[in-house]
């Protein structure tokens, strides 16, 4: 079977980009890295790909006269590598209609709850304002909403009673890249389709 291409978007410490990078030294996961691209220059998840010899891009919005320029301009730079999968790990920014009619079904993003819970940029925080005694993450195919897409995996960890949300997202994390190495590997070997709220592998 051929190696299937991903480009990963970052905004942060890129460490679930890291564990895909791991992954994919192994030729048996079947999945290469074509680029990594970001919102946001001097994060250290584009030092990581740098590190990993792995082409890298930045486009930030600010860049750009509105953010409709900015979604097109970050589609044609992804879509110039050629990906079989685009996967938002840790990407802060909301795609629109341009970058999902280029990429839709393609795109999947992970997040740091158990959605529908908790959408947005403070699902940790969100989940230990409220009280809860589980939450985890969740891999989910990118729509138009905000983290409403249809869900592809989830893992669930604990809410220690003396969290804060530093220990709390730190132990999401852990399971989250476990999560994402496989899910993005079964995807790009085994093939999916979206059938309205489920996706199904293979
Ligand atoms: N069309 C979509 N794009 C993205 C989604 C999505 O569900 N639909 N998920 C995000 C990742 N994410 C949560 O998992 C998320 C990231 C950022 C935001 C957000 O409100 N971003 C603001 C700016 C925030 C900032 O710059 O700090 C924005 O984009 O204006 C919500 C959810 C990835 N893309
Ligand atoms: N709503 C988007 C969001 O909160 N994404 C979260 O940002 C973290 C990035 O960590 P990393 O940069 O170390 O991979 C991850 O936990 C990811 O789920």
């Amino acid at each position: 079977m051929s190696t299937r291409r991903i480009v990963v978007l970052v905004s942060g410490s890129g460490t679930n980009l890291q564990a895909l990078i791991d992954a994919c030294a192994d030729p048996a996961y079947g999945v290469q890295i074509a680029a990594v691209g970001a919102d946001r220059e001097d994060i250290e998840g584009l030092a990581r790909a740098e590190r990993a010899g792995i082409p890298t891009f930045v486009k930030k919005v600010g860049q750009f006269t509105s953010r409709e320029h900015w979604d097109r301009a970050l589609a044609d730079t992804v879509g110039g590598f050629e990906p079989d999968l685009v996967v938002l790990a840790g990407f802060m920014k909301l795609v629109g209609a341009e970058f999902l009619g280029r990429f839709e079904g393609r795109v999947v993003n992970t997040h740091p709850a158990l959605s529908p819970s908790f959408p947005g940029t403070r699902g940790p925080a969100d989940a230990l304002e409220y009280g809860v005694k589980v939450t985890g993450a969740t891999l989910f195919v990118v729509d138009a909403g905000v983290d409403t897409g249809p869900i592809v995996a989830q893992t669930v960890v604990p809410v220690e009673d003396d969290d804060t949300v530093e220990t709390l997202h730190e132990r999401i994390k852990v399971a989250e890249r476990r999560m994402l190495v496989d899910a993005v590997g079964r995807l790009a070997r085994e093939g999916y389709v979206v059938d309205g709220r489920r996706v199904r592998i293979g």
